[in-house]
């Protein structure tokens, strides 16, 4: 069948009654389940379509389930063969004829090839949007309550509610994960400069579409909850063996204990609280710099603290400076504010600063976008200390004027190399050159990250002090010893089969199964309900309601299985993530260590899957040997043949996956990249489809 008859047939749409059951409870009756039914009908036609191509494929290529086992040629050969034959190389399905609604219209095909329309910043062109009256935020625009991202991490979250919809992807605008791309400022009709790129209008409902109108639920009140945290793992002691290199001037000792920070009584039983007996590594280092009032940049392995490597310092220079409990305030002025890339991860940093300024006067406020914004505005005017936010909604309150900068004391760039690249390096630098935003010299700038390019490096320079330190735990852009690493080489067709039996050898374990977009997150949550395993999907085409119950359930056990775009790689600490599996690879290396970096946390063990498709990984070749060996794992036979043919000494031409020049074709750019496997600071339609 050729390229054309396979696009006709997927796109026709076909009724099915069947609902998968990360959606179940949702979609008994009514238009939206209608909606639903039919976009589950058109994947699972399509769906049977692929099975019988594949099936036709395996039969065609007897040994397609063992291409773990033969010689890479020879793979690459079949692969290519039944590539062409089948589904078209070169072709973009994604490229015809999509618009917003493609999904829920049956236009789903393009799962295995679709690139530019899968991003978020299509999504967003030729939005128009409107400035909203800054008072209507006492307004109620209606409330879209359902569990959420602020459970214990035991507490399971439920209640769907009723009448909700799958319509994430309905082009609504409200709600939609991602924002990024186009950074010009806006002059409002009052004159003043917005701040605020087209997508960030968008990520705040300051839009024409409807408003955004989720309101997240409270974090739990009650103590338990707040210091709910899980066991750290047998490894736990082994952190104390890594080398840490700290580079910099007139650097502080380290300290050995939490006793040696001389902190508060209040921090101590926080701590205490909190089951934090002995610092990590890059607590042992992070602190005392903070407490030293230095400015820092910090490399450490995914799981290994970091966040309470800056929380506590940070804490402990208030209360010594004697912080005034924060009171109601049209215009609150924090002293320190906190930014990551992703919605659930900065709620998951919020709820960190919540527990260790637990019994202080203290006040921590969470923003982002997907989230009604007079919400926003409610919980900072009554009061904010430590803002914790995304950047598009933080740039967002600073046009409303809720937030003045003067008090600034503390910048906190979480996964600062994501922070400072291409798609949001410009908010970056928008806010320290902000009215009223103390200069580098008047303020604390730390980074923390686990991994750091040295060109992203080089730009931070911009940000910190010019004798900022740089700690280093480890192997800077390694990854976390304590994952257990294996690389398959599966072909994207049979992809689907080699995941579902992995998945049922796992068993009820919870894992985190990486797509590269968005659609085929959908597309792959659907196929394994319809195989009977309950998983769900978080991606940002998903309605922030619908991103929070998906961790929640996730969390809870209820789906123990998360499909998930890079949205979900960075920073997330789920307790007892024992898999991670890299359906597709990403395109670059450190997204690679940071999804990896889901399991294994805090001295736990865990275990990473891959597959390694020839037909598009080659160029993750070398640096996942690099990786690897560096981590001590094993490196297959296969997967070192093709590292070394990438190989061609002194060339710096355009081939992909070349050591000395890393390129993103998809982009067209090029960056040097002395070490070969970090990323470039050009997005590629992979990362910007997932970014919020
Ligand atoms: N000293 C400690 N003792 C016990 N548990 C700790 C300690 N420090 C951190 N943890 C716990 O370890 C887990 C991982 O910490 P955290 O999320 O800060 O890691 P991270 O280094 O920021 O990871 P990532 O790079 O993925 O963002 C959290 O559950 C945290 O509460």
């Amino acid at each position: 069948m050729g390229d054309e008859d396979w696009e006709a047939e997927i796109i026709k749409p076909h009724m099915s009654s069947y609902v998968p059951v990360f959606e179940k409870d949702r979609y008994s009756s009514g238009a939206h389940g209608d909606t639903f039914n039919r976009t589950l009908a058109s994947l699972s036609e399509m769906d049977d379509r692929y099975s019988r191509r594949d099936h036709f494929m395996r039969s065609r290529f007897a040994s397609g389930r063992s291409l773990g086992n033969r010689d890479p040629g020879e793979s690459n050969k079949r692969e290519h063969t039944s590539t062409m034959g089948d589904f078209g190389v070169g072709r973009s399905f994604g490229n015809r004829g999509f618009s917003n609604n493609k999904f829920e219209e049956g236009d789903s095909c393009s799962f295995w090839r679709e690139s530019s329309n899968d991003r978020e910043d299509n999504q967003t062109r030729n939005r128009g949007f409107s400035k909203r009256d800054d008072s209507k935020y006492e307004q109620d625009e209606g409330t879209q309550r359902s569990g959420g991202i602020f459970g214990s991490r035991r507490s399971a979250l439920s209640g769907v509610g009723k009448g909700d919809t799958y319509q994430s992807r309905s082009g609504s605008g409200s709600g939609r994960g991602g924002y990024k791309g186009l950074n010009e400022e806006v002059i409002t009709a009052s004159g003043k400069n917005s701040w605020k790129s087209e997508a960030e209008r968008r990520e705040s409902g300051d839009t024409q579409g409807p408003k955004v109108t989720y309101i997240p639920p409270p974090p739990p009140e009650d103590e338990d909850s707040i210091f709910a945290h899980y066991q750290t793992g047998i490894n736990f002691d082994k952190y104390d063996t890594i080398l840490v290199e700290v580079s910099g001037h007139d650097v502080p000792p380290a300290i050995l204990t939490f006793e040696e920070a001389n902190l508060c009584q209040t921090l101590n039983s926080n701590i205490a609280k909190a089951g934090y007996t002995k610092l990590t590594p890059v607590q042992k280092y992070s602190i005392p710099i903070i407490l030293g009032g230095r400015d820092l940049m910090a490399c450490a392995q995914t799981g290994s603290g970091k966040t309470a490597a800056f929380l506590l310092p940070i804490l402990a220079h208030m209360m010594r400076d004697g912080v005034t409990a924060s009171r109601f305030k049209e215009l609150q002025e924090p002293e320190c504010i906190i930014v990551a890339p992703t919605r659930e991860l900065i709620s998951q940093i919020y709820l960190e600063a919540r527990k260790f300024s637990f019994g202080t006067c203290v006040r921590a406020v969470v923003i982002y976008g997907g989230t009604q914004l007079g919400h926003s505005i409610r919980q900072i005017v009554q009061g904010c200390n430590i803002l914790c936010a995304t950047p598009g909604r933080l740039m967002d309150i600073i046009g409303k004027e809720k937030i003045g900068l003067r008090q600034v004391k503390y910048i906190v760039l979480d996964e600062a190399d994501r922070m400072l690249d291409m798609g949001f390096g410009p908010e970056m630098k928008k806010l320290i050159s902000c009215p009223g935003m103390p200069s580098k010299e008047q303020r604390q700038t730390l980074m923390f990250s686990a991994t750091f390019p040295e060109e992203i490096q080089r730009l931070a320079g911009e940000f910190l002090k010019s004798n900022y330190l740089f700690v280093a735990v480890g192997q800077v852009g390694g990854a976390c010893r304590d994952v257990q690493q294996t690389i398959l080489q599966v072909g994207q067709y049979s992809k689907r089969e080699k995941l579902v039996e992995i998945l049922r050898n796992i068993g009820d374990e919870r894992t985190m199964v990486f797509v590269e977009t968005k659609k085929k997150a959908d597309f792959i949550a659907t196929f394994l309900c319809q195989e009977k395993i309950s998983t769900t999907s978080i991606h940002g085409d998903r309605e922030q309601r619908e991103r929070e119950q998906a961790l929640g359930d996730f969390r809870c056990g209820k789906c123990p299985v998360l499909v998930a775009t890079s949205v979900a790689a960075r920073g997330l600490d789920i307790e007892n993530v024992q898999h991670v599996i890299n359906f597709d690879l990403p395109s670059t290396i450190d997204e690679y260590v940071h999804r990896i970096g889901r399991t294994g946390r805090c001295g736990n063990t865990g275990r990473a899957i891959s597959f390694f498709d020839t037909e598009s990984d080659n160029h993750l070749a070398q640096p996942l040997v690099k990786v690897l060996s560096d981590a001590q794992q094993e490196v297959p036979a296969w997967l070192e043949e093709i590292a070394f043919s990438m190989y061609v000494p002194g060339f710096s031409g355009s081939t992909r996956g070349n050591v000395f020049v890393s390129i993103d074709t998809r982009k067209g750019k090029s960056s040097l990249n002395t070490a070969g496997f970090s990323s470039s600071q050009a997005p590629n339609p992979v990362d910007d489809e997932s970014w919020d």
